[in-house]
């Protein structure tokens, strides 16, 4: 099938720069996507976006290129609940990816089987408005309870000013609860004001909720951007994501967000993108954990035992 890309689309980068970071041995980037390619692995029809192609193939040369040992790829929404794409790369990546997949209530505990011995460890529920039609919570529930025996987790993607109304879903879910950048911050208000102490709280109160401290790109309102060379990107973001790895040393994660959907105004360089971290997670110790324990644990976790 044909695709033409949603207006004003931004491709990938390609050709990103070495980072300047040396990523410590077993480093995971743990939240990227594949998109098709869309002649093999069809966009889904209540899409709500039609990106680039971004294979396998791509996304493994970047993994090497960056120096991360392994990924985990979550499931795009373009995709739907098609898990197709996903699957295919986790089976070609040699041991080397873990996935987060989306289905729906009709799943069968087969379908949900051979997800599992594909390598999928986990769900995503959606609740971002520009990505998703409604999912009523009963269903959201209802899959919840049946991905929690096979030791999966959910994934949740919201904004900010969401997670009051989302917070007794989000706190009645009976697995490990990993939460999307951070819950998209505005980080034009300030990292002490009530906004983010609720999502703090969020993180203090429950100790089965986990954060990944990813996407600067799509948060900073002030960059500078991670092009031509910069090394220190989207300050404006830092104090946010090092409030929370500080905080929740055991519970964050980090990944490119490659390829990066639905950036409007900027792609940016991945390798640049690396060198975010060290200004996130400052010392080695909480590296270790950001890149190499914390995604072991949760998605290998046959490997920690
Ligand atoms: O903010 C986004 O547009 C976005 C979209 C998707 C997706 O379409 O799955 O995933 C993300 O992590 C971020």
């Amino acid at each position: 099938m044909e695709f033409t890309k949603t207006p004003g689309w931004l491709d990938w980068f390609s050709g990103p720069s070495k980072p300047r970071f040396q990523l410590p041995a077993g480093a995971v980037d743990a939240h990227c996507h594949v998109f098709g390619p869309g002649a093999e692995f069809p966009f889904a029809p209540e899409r709500k976006y039609t990106p680039c192609d971004a294979s396998k193939h791509q996304l493994f040369a970047l993994r090497d290129h960056l120096g991360f040992e392994r990924n985990v790829i979550v499931q795009a929404t373009c995709h739907g609940a098609d898990n197709r794409a996903l699957v295919d790369a986790l089976q070609s990546s040699g041991g080397k990816a873990r996935g987060v997949a989306t289905v729906k209530r009709s799943i069968t505990n087969q379908e949900l089987h051979d997800l599992h011995a594909a390598g999928v460890r986990g769900v995503r529920f959606n609740f971002v408005k520009r990505l998703v039609d409604f999912t009523p919570k009963d269903e959201l529930m209802e899959i919840a309870a049946r991905i929690a025996p096979l030791g999966w987790h959910v994934v949740i993607y919201f904004e900010a000013v969401d997670l009051p109304e989302l917070w007794d879903f989000f706190t009645a879910l009976p697995t490990t609860v990993v939460v999307d950048h951070m819950g998209r911050p505005d980080v034009s208000k300030p990292v002490d004001g009530p906004e983010f102490e609720l999502f703090l709280k969020f993180m203090r109160e429950h100790g089965n909720v986990w954060s990944k401290v990813s996407c600067p790109e799509r948060l900073s309102v002030t960059g500078p951007r991670a092009l031509d060379g910069e090394r220190s990107a989207y300050r404006d973001v830092v104090p946010f994501a090092r409030r929370v790895v500080e905080a929740f040393p055991d519970r964050v994660l980090w990944g490119t967000d490659w390829p990066h959907p639905n950036l409007k105004d900027h792609m940016p360089d991945d390798g640049l993108l690396v060198d975010f971290i060290p200004h996130v997670a400052p010392t080695a110790e909480l590296q270790q954990k950001l890149l190499v324990d914390n995604p072991k644990r949760l998605y290998w976790p046959e490997e920690s035992q």
